[in-house]
């Protein structure tokens, strides 16, 4: 399926901290979105998962407005890994996952087999087959993310939300996340801070600063040294991956504004 968010804006006590975003992510298109903390990059996403309601613009969904559809129904569609966490501690690993698939049930209908086989299937794919039984509050943070990754999975939707999933985990499964990614073929918008990742993940990136829409297009174009001095506030060269063939970001991290970039200093 298709997004499409147009001239979104939000605010908060009269002052916007989107506007003007624009950007649409065809079928099956892995879009990103990356800038500075603050940038507005999770406001963007709350809309998208209809966490939060804009206060002007539309996200569109097939072309039809979000909000004209049930929650039940938008959750047969889209399923997000937020940022803000529910405390479902008291849950086993199995019962958070299954909450997947609450959309597909009737009121009081128990787990059926396509239940139990898509649970199971989303804890496969993120690492943590047989781990069902262990109580959620007993994982570390990079397991629960993976679990809460496999709830978004196990609502097998259409359009995959993800803001910030590789946090918490290591470089290992990082890398089996994005392969993931890669592999459901979902329209994915997803929230980056991991530029390299990003880079070799999506198929579009739109930069985000001060809540506004600064550069969009492949990573290739987007992510150069200009944009990343301007935005970020780092000095950083832009190669190629040796292996891969993806931009490559090298930061300087011996660099600071107030002083001579490294190779300078003796
Ligand atoms: N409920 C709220 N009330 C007031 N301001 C808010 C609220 N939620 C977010 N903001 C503000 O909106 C701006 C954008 O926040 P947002 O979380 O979207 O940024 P982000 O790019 O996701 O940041 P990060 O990289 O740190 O996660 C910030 O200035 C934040 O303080």
């Amino acid at each position: 399926m298709r997004i499409d968010i147009e001239e979104l804006r939000v605010s908060y006590a009269g002052r916007d901290v989107v506007a003007g975003v624009h950007l649409m992510a065809a079928a099956g298109e892995i879009v990103g979105l990356v800038g500075p903390n603050g940038s507005g990059k999770s406001t963007v996403l709350r809309t998208v998962y209809r966490h939060l309601r804009p206060t002007a613009g539309r996200v569109l969904l097939d072309g039809t407005d979000l909000r004209t559809l049930s929650p039940g129904r938008t959750a047969r569609h889209v399923a997000a890994l937020p940022q803000e966490r529910a405390a479902d501690f008291e849950l086993t690993v199995h019962e958070v996952v299954a909450m997947g698939r609450t959309p597909y049930k009737r009121a009081f209908a128990g787990e059926d087999r396509t239940d139990r086989e898509a649970v199971a299937g989303a804890l496969a794919a993120v690492g943590m087959a047989g781990r069902g039984a262990l109580r959620f509050s007993t994982l570390s943070g990079g397991e629960r993310q993976r679990v809460l990754l496999a709830r978004a999975f196990a609502q097998d939707p259409d359009v995959l939300v993800l803001d910030e999933p590789t946090n918490h985990l290591d470089v290992r499964h990082q890398v089996e996340l994005l392969a993931l990614l890669r592999d459901r073929a979902r329209t994915t918008v997803i929230s980056l801070h991991d530029l390299n990742a990003a880079a070799s993940l999506c198929d579009r990136l739109h930069v985000l600063h001060a809540g506004r829409l600064v550069a969009s297009g492949p990573p290739r174009a987007v992510l150069t040294p200009e944009l990343l001095a301007e935005v970020f506030g780092v000095r950083a060269a832009v190669t190629e991956h040796p292996l891969t063939g993806d931009p490559l970001i090298a930061f300087d991290h011996r660099w600071a504004p107030d002083r001579p970039p490294a190779r300078d200093r003796s």
